[in-house]
């Protein structure tokens, strides 16, 4: 029998050819049947409920790790990928309860269902987002799965901005997942699974970690040693979600099964952090616009005072080239369409082949248009005529454009239905 033959009569017996039947029942039953198995009993924290009309992990607080996986699909079947989505789905709701994903007894003759790392830990408000890319819908011309026609039309390959240096091992893909939780063996553990589950189906493309400094509260900050978020919008703000976020319906630069979604912009953003440390104090408060331990804008004393813009308009204060001047000019009604939720994560990884510090942003941003909210601002922040100064110290390496799925209303219904259906 050809290794495809025995991975396909494998994934029949355990979760693809049964998605929701094996892990679903199989869990309510043995959870129910086995109050003392240990696997079932391991988890005791604070958990996030998987179904609901937007999916986790956008307008959820930050948890402190994630791990972005990136997938590109090689079936050319479309039922094979509606069948993954079911399995990922009934997946994704065992593993944000917390619960193994398989239990004890298992069969011996078979690689263990859930790969175990996870046994005994806590869930660390683990969400899992996923989100697909352009090359689902067309690949160099070739309609993969008779989905062309469904592509929303805001959803586009990343572009290559100015001065990017995109590596195409670290950058696009199909479906990308998100996973975040306050234990980065969490994060991976789902990743991985999700991964073994798909394998034949899609595999993985690019991975990409971040961490956040793990603190009670307040704005958390990036390696340049800055507050990072201070002008994202409160998440409790549901006006401006549904307006800035949430895809609708109606959206013309959309698709209506997309309702309930959004888009994700991921840029894997290298700082040149041994320059930077190089930049005098007051030159780096410039370069972005804020002042270093406060947060406080130029022309402020706390952190979440408003620049004067309109009043310093040759940027003797803020300068013009700043940071955060050009992400928000705070200049008529633009500023409030455009506006976008950041909810990136540091990274770092070992040295590079130089010995320099491999280390940066996992920069990671929804809106409701990419076109008229993220690239609006990046346009501006890659204007060659007048960059963001911040651009002498980032290297763009890898990221791209993604569709998040509408969320999983209830158990029965699967990520992607209304695109498949
Ligand atoms: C196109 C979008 C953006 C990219 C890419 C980006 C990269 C990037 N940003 C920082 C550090 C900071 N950014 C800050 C604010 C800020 N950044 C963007 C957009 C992008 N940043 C926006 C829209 C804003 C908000 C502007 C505003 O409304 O005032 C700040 C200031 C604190 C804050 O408000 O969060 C910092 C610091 C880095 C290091 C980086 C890439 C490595
Ligand atoms: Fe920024």
């Amino acid at each position: 029998m050809s290794d495809k033959m025995n991975r396909r009569a494998f994934l029949g017996m355990t979760a693809a050819g049964a998605a929701g039947v094996v892990l679903g029942d199989l869990l309510g039953k043995a959870q129910a049947a086995l109050p003392t198995n240990k696997a079932a009993a391991t988890t005791t924290s604070e958990t996030l409920d998987f179904y609901g009309t937007h999916q986790t992990g956008v307008v959820t607080p930050a948890q402190n790790f994630a791990n972005v996986a990136a997938f590109d699909v090689t079936t050319s079947d479309v039922k094979e990928l509606q069948t993954l989505m079911k399995q990922w789905t009934e997946m994704a709701a065992t593993l944000m309860a917390g619960k193994p994903l398989a239990v004890e007894p298992q069969d011996a003759a078979f690689p263990p269902m859930d790969t175990g790392e996870q046994l005994g830990l806590d869930t660390g408000k683990l969400t899992l987002t996923f989100a697909i890319g352009a090359s689902l819908f067309e690949k160099e011309g070739v309609d993969r799965f008779g989905l062309r026609s469904r592509k929303p039309v805001g959803l586009t390959e990343m572009p290559i901005f100015h001065k990017d240096s995109l590596q195409e091992q670290l950058t696009h893909g199909d479906i990308v997942v998100q996973a975040c939780a306050d234990d980065p063996i969490i994060c991976f553990h789902a990743i991985r699974n999700l991964t073994k589950a798909a394998r034949g189906i899609a595999h993985l493309r690019w991975q990409q970690t971040g961490q956040l400094g793990v603190k009670a509260q307040g704005t958390k900050r990036n390696l340049f040693g800055f507050k990072d978020g201070t002008a994202n919008p409160a998440l409790q703000d549901e006006t401006f979600m549904k307006n800035n976020v949430w895809i609708d319906a109606s959206d013309k630069d959309s698709a209506p099964w997309l309702a309930g979604g959004t888009y994700m912009v991921v840029r894997r953003i290298h700082m040149r952090i041994e320059t930077w440390d190089q930049q005098t104090y007051s030159d780096q408060e410039e370069i972005i616009g804020r002042q270093k331990v406060s947060g406080a804008p130029m022309d402020g004393k706390a952190e979440f005072d408003t620049p004067q813009f309109a009043a310093d308009a040759e940027g003797k204060v803020t300068a013009l080239d700043s940071h955060i001047r050009l992400s928000n000019p705070r200049t008529g009604e633009n500023s409030e369409r455009e506006r976008i939720l950041r909810r990136g994560y540091n990274f770092m990884e070992n040295l590079d082949s130089v010995g320099r510090i491999n280390a940066g942003l996992l920069f990671v941003c929804f809106n409701r248009n990419i076109q008229t909210q993220f690239e609006s601002i990046q346009k501006r922040l890659t204007n060659p005529k007048m960059p963001d100064q911040m651009l002498a110290y980032t290297d763009t390496t890898g990221g791209g454009y993604f569709a998040v799925l509408p969320g999983v209303s209830s158990k029965g219904s699967y990520l992607g239905q209304t695109l498949f259906e």
